[in-house]
Formats: structure tokens, C-alpha cells, sequence
């Protein structure tokens, strides 16, 4: 039954505060994630249900209705993982949060560039939303601090911990040598190898921001929401980490506002020089690089 306005106490004007709070926690949680998309096919699956209901179509709304009960166990398999992972955060301590996000971006993006110059493949993960606890489990929990020569020696050739990808909590190394989820072979990515589909499978389960260094190319690209981004240089990979995770918090349908064409199709592009000057060497000294390279192709 309904409250007058009147009537209404401090414990109802709390009740609605914390379940309004609920749902906006539980919003957070799935945003940028896949099940985002299976949230508003619940939400459409129970618009139908209750216009059955109101409508007095018995046949379908008991349909749906036993549908529903079935639905809600397989969605309880099925996101199992999404499940502890959302479990895994609500119980993870605060504090990691307020870090220095603009000398990570730059020792993050200065490390990327030295291990394009020598060519030595890498996949760093970057959690933002979502939980990575999972995947960091895979590999070999660690808690460093973000550094260039740290970075450098866990993908070094012959290093213990270089197969597999790095996972960056905030100013922290939390896990390295994990096994990322490899996005399927068919479709637009089937030409890449194993090291980019990772950062591509990563990317699309959960809403990561997932760097890669091609050991055959030396090239630096970006993977978010299941798409990989084209080569960057050195200032367009700062400006990419800058506004994808130190800034604006971009979520994965905000792309396209990101940059009109960050992922473009395996058609050969036009050929483009990719400059990667040290950062500390002036320009035109050795330690700069000049690398060419075609747009979207495995070579
Ligand atoms: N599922 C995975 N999770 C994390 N890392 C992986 C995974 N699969 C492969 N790798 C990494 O990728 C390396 C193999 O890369 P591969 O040459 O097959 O890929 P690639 O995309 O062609 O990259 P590159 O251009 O660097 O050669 C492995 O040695 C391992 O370090």
C-alpha cells in the first residue's frame, strides 16, 4: 500500500537512499563490462513480462514467468566469474586509489617505448573498473612499484616472468606471467597472433586497457572493449593512457569519442613513419628510433 507524503518517515527516505545507492553500485560493477549487455536484456526480458502481466496475457506471462526462475540459476553459471570478481572489489580495501596518475602514465609509457626500441614483446593490462583478480591469479602475485627498469627486466628475453601478461593496479605491479583470455580466432583478429589476441580477449571481458609490444615489430598498441588499436608513437600513446585511464575514465562505448578511427580494419593501411624518440635523449641522437610501419597489418 501506498504512504501518504505525510507519513513518510526517516526509516523509508533511508531504505530508498541504500537501495538507490545498491543500484548505482551495481551499475559501476557491470558498466563496461559484457554483462552490461546481458543486464539490459534482463531489463527488456522483464518490460515484456510485466506488459504480459498488466496486459493479462496468461499464456506468455507464465512462459516468461518460469523462464525467469530457469534464467536466473544459468545467469549464476554463467557469470560466475563476473560474480567474484564484483565480490573480489566490494571486498578489496581502499587506498590503492589515490596515486600519482600522471608519473605512472609516464613511466608506463616511457617503459613501453624502451621496450618497443629493442624490439621486446610485452602485454601490460591496466585495471580500471572491472577487477583483474582473476586473471592476476593466473600468474605470480607481486607488489611492485611501477618503474621503466622494472618493467623492462619482467619482459627481458630468458626473464623468469616474461611469457604472459603484466597486471598494473593503480602505481602498483600486482601480478605478472598471466594468462590473459585469448579472444577466438575467427573474425576481424584471426590473423594476429597469440600476444595481441590476448590483449584483444582481455580487453573485451572486461574493461581493461590492455597494452601490447610486438616482439616482431617493435610496435606500441592499445586494446579496449574487444577492438586493438592502430601503432603509436610515443605522444599518442601518452595521450591515449592519459585520457583512457588517468583522466576521463573512459568507458569502452565512449571510443569512438576518444578517437574517430582508433581501430581500424586488417586492410593494409597506408604506409606511416612512426617516430619513437628516447625520451631523455635529445633529438636525432642514437637512442632515437625511426620505425616504418603498416597500419593494421601483421607482417
Ligand atoms: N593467453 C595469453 N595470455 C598472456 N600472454 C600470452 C597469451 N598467449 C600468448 N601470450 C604471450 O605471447 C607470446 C607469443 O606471442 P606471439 O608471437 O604468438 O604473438 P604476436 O601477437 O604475434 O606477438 P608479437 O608481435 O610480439 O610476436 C607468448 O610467449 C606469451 O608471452
Amino acid at each position: 500500500m501506498l504512504t501518504p507524503i505525510g507519513q513518510i518517515t526517516f526509516q523509508d527516505v533511508l531504505d530508498i537512499a541504500l537501495v538507490t545507492f545498491l543500484i548505482y553500485q551495481g551499475y559501476l560493477l557491470v558498466a563496461g563490462t559484457r554483462a552490461f549487455n546481458v543486464v539490459r536484456g534482463i531489463l527488456v526480458f522483464a518490460t515484456v513480462w510485466g506488459a504480459a502481466q498488466l496486459l493479462g496475457l496468461t499464456t506468455l506471462s507464465t512462459l516468461l514467468g518460469r523462464a525467469g526462475t530457469v534464467g536466473l540459476f544459468a545467469l549464476v553459471v554463467l557469470f560466475q566469474p563476473e560474480l567474484r570478481a564484483a565480490l573480489e572489489r566490494v571486498g578489496r580495501p581502499r587506498g590503492r586509489e589515490g596515486t600519482d596518475g600522471s608519473a605512472v602514465l609516464q613511466t608506463l609509457a616511457r617503459a613501453m617505448e624502451r621496450l618497443a626500441e629493442r624490439k621486446t614483446g610485452a602485454l601490460i593490462a591496466i585495471e580500471r573498473k572491472t577487477p583483474l583478480g582473476e586473471y592476476a591469479a593466473t600468474g605470480v602475485t607481486l607488489d611492485a612499484v611501477v618503474s621503466v627498469p622494472f618493467l623492462e627486466a619482467l619482459f627481458a628475453r630468458n626473464a623468469p616472468l616474461h611469457d604472459g601478461g603484466v597486471i598494473i593496479q593503480g602505481s602498483r605491479v600486482v601480478a605478472a606471467g598471466c594468462l590473459f583470455p585469448l579472444q577466438s580466432s575467427d573474425g576481424t583478429y584471426r590473423r594476429y597472433g597469440t600476444r595481441h589476441r590476448a590483449a584483444i580477449g582481455l580487453s573485451e571481458l572486461t574493461d581493461a586497457v590492455v597494452l601490447v609490444v610486438s616482439e616482431e615489430r617493435g610496435s606500441m598498441r592499445v586494446a579496449l572493449g574487444g577492438k586493438l588499436g592502430p601503432d603509436l608513437n610515443g605522444a599518442e600513446l601518452r595521450e591515449q593512457l592519459r585520457r583512457l585511464v588517468y583522466e576521463a575514465q573512459i568507458g569502452t562505448d565512449d571510443l569512438d569519442a576518444v578517437d574517430p578511427e582508433p581501430f581500424p580494419t586488417l586492410e593494409r593501411g597506408p604506409e606511416r613513419a612512426v617516430e619513437r624518440p628516447a625520451a631523455d635523449a635529445p633529438e636525432g641522437t642514437p637512442g632515437a628510433t625511426k620505425a616504418t610501419v603498416h597500419a593494421g597489418e601483421r607482417p
